[in-house]
């Protein structure tokens, strides 16, 4: 992977949850000036535009309750096939969303291409229901169940003959929302996951180095970072659908990136959930871009 070349990828869906708006997530990336600071960095940058998205006829639930399954569908295997073509080009994918259900297509298209992928879920929630532990039926709180594997069978072989993540593979930071199913779930398969609870009492610095070295042991080939802007405390990114108070500060979440960026890890990336429309001056934008800046190379000197 030539990290020296970026193509971006907007994915304006709504369909994994029920407020509309944060279709509107790519555009308000944009205007945030996500092309030009990675230009600055001196990427050579494409943006490949948006997946198109179908319009949704009338919002409907299947027989397992799951919210608008075949409009997720759809986005998903463009996005998948987009992705997978943008790697092939030995370009480095960064991923604008739309709500998290994104997910389910962007790393079935990463997934093709490593044999054993780690990924980084920086979420204030785990996003690991399936349609038995859904509490909702939004898909957007399924997309990492999915990609191990786990859920409604034709989400889980969008990308088929690609490995599923390994359990042992994924880093879950900054969860503080998480239902009983996926409690059990995580405890079960023993996922490693660093709660707010261990980011206050460890801090961020380290919980990242343990990250780092977890992966590394894990010999991962490839890492993916998904970072849903509801991560950070509400107060940072107000723009966004399913707030949690008590998250990640500003600095904490740079810090994240910074040192993610030192490691040299990151193979793709994603930056989800960002609603314009519940934002206040598009802060929420504002804040992903200048992570994004973090993750790619920024430096304060
Ligand atoms: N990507 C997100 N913001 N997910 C929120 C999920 C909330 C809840 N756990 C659910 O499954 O409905
Ligand atoms: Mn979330
Ligand atoms: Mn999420």
């Amino acid at each position: 992977m030539n990290r020296k070349k970026i193509s971006i990828i907007g994915v304006p869906s709504d369909y994994g949850q029920q407020r509309r708006g944060v279709d509107m997530g790519p555009s308000a990336m944009r205007y945030a000036g996500a092309i030009e600071r990675l230009e600055k960095l001196g990427y050579d940058v494409v943006d490949e535009g948006n997946v198109s998205v179908r319009k949704l006829e009338k919002s409907k639930r299947n027989d397992h309750k799951l919210l608008n399954l075949e409009e997720v569908l759809d986005v998903s295997e463009q996005l998948a096939k987009k992705v997978d073509e943008v790697i092939e080009q030995g370009r480095f994918p960064v991923i604008l969303g739309g709500d998290h259900s994104i997910s389910i297509g962007s790393i079935a298209g990463i997934r093709k291409h490593y044999q054993n992928l780690g990924v980084i879920w920086f979420d204030a929630h785990t996003d690991i229901n399936t349609p038995e532990t859904t509490p909702s039926g939004n898909i957007h709180g399924m997309p990492l169940a999915i990609n191990l594997g786990l859920g409604d069978e034709r989400l889980i072989n969008i990308a088929k003959g690609a490995p599923f993540l390994k359990f042992e593979n994924v880093v879950i930071i900054g969860a503080r929302s998480i239902d009983e199913g996926e409690r059990e779930l995580i405890k079960n398969k023993k996922i490693k996951i660093f709660t707010m609870h261990e980011i206050d009492r460890m801090g961020m610095s380290k919980v990242i180095e343990e990250t780092v070295a977890y992966l590394k042991a894990r010999q991962v080939d490839g890492v993916h970072i998904s970072i849903d802007l509801d991560a950070l405390d509400p107060i940072y990114t107000p723009g966004v659908g399913t707030p949690v108070p008590g998250g990640i500060t500003y600095r904490e979440s740079h810090l994240a990136m910074e040192m993610l960026e030192e490691a040299k890890i990151i193979t793709s990336c994603e930056f989800v959930e960002v609603n314009p429309i519940l934002d206040e001056r598009n802060k929420t934008a504002d804040t992903a871009v200048a992570l994004m800046g973090s993750l790619l190379g920024e430096k304060l000197v």
